[in-house]
């Protein structure tokens, strides 16, 4: 759980992302503030087109914020080069996409692998790092797969087993569960659950419940703005959480 007297691992101030000009400027995050402790599990809720994506891409320096500043283990990563940046995405920052966004060509084995080469692992420490991590996630019999072969389910695992493979700092899921049916859906939601009690360092974009309900904190997102909806229920969906669209 949060500790005030944490430093967090991520943190957001004053952030803003505007997209277009003119007549068609879109606010998509408007003036938001976040810190996530070590060990936490932040989930975001909210309508289609809330900024929820877009939020996730400045906290992860996919994207750069119109104003506001994000720090990861209190190093902003805002107004770094492009060459920091590229290195702090490998190194210190995993993501979890709603369509995998594997490899097509590569097996489950090497998509892992890869990842932990890139984060600057020896050729003999990635392979042995992917190993592990493919067998924990239960596809020890699948790494030799090409993702064509596997089901969505173990598509996300292997998505999943990639996130981890760098050792980040923070893992950020965007919708992780979007693209898969309902056995599926269970299978990544524990895996979410042990990620959580292993002390991995979460943030979910997701429209699942159930997943929200595996967070520490519960935020919700409308018109680009985050509220905290653990502080105002004490940890329930309330009476926000039906006023900004949770339930669909
Ligand atoms: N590259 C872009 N150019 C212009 N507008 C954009 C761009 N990306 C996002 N937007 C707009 O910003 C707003 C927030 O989009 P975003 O994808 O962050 O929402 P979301 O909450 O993740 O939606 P969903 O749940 O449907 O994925 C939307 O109005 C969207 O149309």
């Amino acid at each position: 759980m949060s500790n005030a007297a944490d430093t967090p691992v991520l943190s957001a101030r004053g952030l803003r992302k505007e997209h277009g000009k003119g007549e068609g400027l879109v606010r998509a995050v408007d003036g938001v503030d976040l810190d996530v402790s070590a060990g936490e599990t932040v989930a975001i809720m909210g309508p289609s087109g809330c900024g929820k994506s877009t939020l996730l891409h400045l906290l992860g320096g996919l994207d750069r914020p119109s104003a506001g500043e994000v720090s990861l283990n209190s190093r902003r990563i805002d107004n770094i080069s492009e060459k920091a940046l590229a290195r702090m995405r490998r190194t210190d920052v995993s993501y979890v996409f709603q369509s995998f966004h594997l490899m097509e060509e590569l097996s489950a084995m090497e998509n892992v692998e890869l990842a932990a080469l890139l984060a600057g692992r020896s050729p003999r420490v990635a392979r042995r790092r992917a190993e592990e991590l493919l067998d924990q996630l239960g596809l020890a019999g699948r790494a030799r797969f090409l993702p064509s072969a596997l089901s969505g389910g173990q598509r996300q695992r292997v998505a999943v087993a990639r996130a981890l493979s760098n050792e980040p700092l923070v893992v950020l899921a965007d919708e992780p569960t979007g693209n898969l049916d309902s056995d599926a859906t269970l299978d990544v939601l524990q895996l979410f659950k042990d990620l959580h009690e292993s002390g991995q360092t979460l943030v979910i974009v997701t429209h699942d419940a159930r997943i929200a309900a595996t967070a520490d904190r519960k935020f919700s997102m409308r018109d680009g703005v985050l509220v905290d909806e653990t502080l105002l229920t004490g940890g329930t969906t309330g009476q926000l959480g039906a006023l900004v669209g949770l339930e669909d």
